[in-house]
């Protein structure tokens, strides 16, 4: 038996957050990962996806400016494309592994789960700590339709050696959309189905609609109000057979369907661990129902977005929570979201649905920006944004934009809402012009 300050169950974004900075308080740390070290986002998720992604914003750009100045736009090499997203990923899990070792952190590869005891269990080797954090993520959904074998997931898509002349995805989220766009882009032909009619639906209904016409006017059908009841193998393809009885045949099908927690095969009801549909039931210092065992990530119950820098912040918050007994509890700062893409679909702070519902505290600036000089300069075709002002104090508290460029517009304004800088305190900054930056005197 091996005993630790703090075990971490998971070698993610928020495990590894945990345990860098536990390790920093001078405490026994030890991390236990049962599959890819550095977890989802540097392997399968946001990292590899935006390296697909690169090539497809350089494509967008020279779209855009046709007749304009430029001639030709360049084909997305499939095969050399996926080289370099491998150069990338094939680093990661040796090098997060590295930079345990160097740093001193104990780890152990294996699934782990816990005892009747409370001591965690990894293959042969038990675990004991004084406190354990959970950071275990979340893995895609499959639904559960006729052919539910067939279906491939995110994981799949970003690994794929070739990319089949037409795919399909089923479930028009983050997953779907992105996935879609990069198929697209790679001169395949695209499928993206999604059960209702609100695809997106934490993002604004107007920048969502605005957003799937682009995706329509570059190729993807988009089929929205259609269940997706029956996939089966034809030849090397598969048929896709809808509720209505429409039918296609396609070279994959992936289920981006939404993604569910990894808690299942834990043991946490030998521990008392709480959970919902939705992942591990916490309190406001992440503490699950049994006092020595925390929560952090994807894997838990929380209305937060499930992102990233959302779970670092958290393994981050529970450094201090486990150093200091009197540690308040969490408090989130503005979470920015993007849905990336030719065009970006982006949010923060108090959206614009929010506003509309306390027309008293907020006004909302509907903007169409495609006419500003930064987005004429580029022909992007459809800019807009939507900001958020407090009635009171004249302050941006939120936005949503919809552009080829929302994701570095997003971020200036995450910024402003998080400092609270009001339009006077943003004028008396000079920033480089004419910039994107630059604009942000003309929102309020
Ligand atoms: C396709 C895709 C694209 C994404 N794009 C973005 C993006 O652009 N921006 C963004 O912010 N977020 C993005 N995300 C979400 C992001 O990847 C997650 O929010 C983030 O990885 C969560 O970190 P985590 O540490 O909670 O979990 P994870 O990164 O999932 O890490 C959990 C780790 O725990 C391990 N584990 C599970 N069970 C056990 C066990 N029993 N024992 C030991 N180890 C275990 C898993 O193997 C995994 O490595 C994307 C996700 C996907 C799937
Ligand atoms: N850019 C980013 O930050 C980014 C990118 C990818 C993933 N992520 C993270 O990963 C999570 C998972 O992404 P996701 O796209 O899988 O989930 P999601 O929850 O964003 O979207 C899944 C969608 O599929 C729909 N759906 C459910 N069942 C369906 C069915 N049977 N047929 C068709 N549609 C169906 C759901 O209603 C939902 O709208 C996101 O919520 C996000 O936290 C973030």
């Amino acid at each position: 038996m091996q005993q630790f300050d703090t075990l971490i169950l998971g070698g993610g974004p928020g495990g590894l957050a945990a345990a860098y900075g536990l390790h920093a308080q001078k405490q026994r740390v030890a991390v236990v990962e049962k599959d890819l070290w550095g977890g989802t986002c540097p392997n399968r998720g946001c990292d590899p996806k935006k390296i697909l992604m690169a090539a497809v914003e350089a494509q967008a750009r020279s779209e855009t400016l046709q007749e304009h100045g430029l001639n030709g736009v360049p084909q997305i090499d499939w095969t050399a494309l996926m080289a370099k997203k491998r150069a990338y990923t094939s680093m990661i899990p040796g090098g997060t592994e590295s930079g345990l070792k160097a740093a001193g952190i104990a780890h152990f590869h294996g699934a782990a789960h816990f005892n009747d005891d409370g001591s965690v269990q990894v293959g042969d080797t038990q675990l004991n700590a004084t406190n354990v954090i959970i950071a275990t993520g979340q893995t895609p959904r499959l639904p559960q339709i006729d052919g539910q074998e067939w279906l491939r997931t995110s994981t799949d898509f970003l690994d794929l050696d070739t990319l089949p002349e037409d795919v399909t995805f089923m479930g028009a989220g983050y997953v779907g959309v992105e996935l879609a766009t990069i198929a697209n882009a790679a001169g395949r032909r695209v499928h993206l189905v999604h059960h209702s009619d609100r695809p997106l639906r934490a993002f604004d209904a107007d920048l969502v609609h605005d957003l799937l016409d682009r995706l329509t006017a570059a190729g993807i059908d988009v089929r929205l109000d259609t269940d997706i009841v029956k996939v089966a193998p034809d030849g090397d393809q598969y048929q896709v057979t809808t509720k209505l009885g429409e039918s296609w045949t396609t070279g994959l099908v992936f289920a981006s369907a939404g993604r569910i927690p990894v808690d299942q095969d834990l043991g946490l009801d030998r521990v008392d661990v709480a959970t919902t549909a939705h992942g591990i039931t916490v309190n406001g210092h992440l503490q699950t129902t049994n006092p020595h065992i925390f929560a952090i990530g994807d894997v838990v119950d929380r209305p937060q977005p499930k992102l990233t820098p959302v779970a670092s912040y958290e393994g981050q918050y529970l450094v201090t929570a486990l150093t200091n007994p009197t540690a308040a509890p969490i408090h989130y700062p503005v979470i920015p979201s993007v849905v990336y893409g030719k065009s970006q679909l982006a949010q923060v702070g108090v959206t614009p649905t929010q506003a509309k519902q306390e027309p008293t505290t907020y006004r909302v600036n509907d903007l169409d920006i495609t006419h500003w000089y930064s987005y004429q300069r580029i022909e992007d075709p459809r800019a807009r944004i939507k900001v958020v002002i407090e009635r009171s104090s004249g302050r941006i508290v939120g936005a949503a934009v919809l552009s080829m460029e929302a994701e570095q517009v997003i971020n200036y304004l995450d910024f402003v809402i998080q400092q609270k800088l009001g339009p006077v305190a943003i004028n008396q900054s000079i920033l480089a012009y004419p910039t994107l930056a630059s604009d942000l005197t003309y929102f309020n």
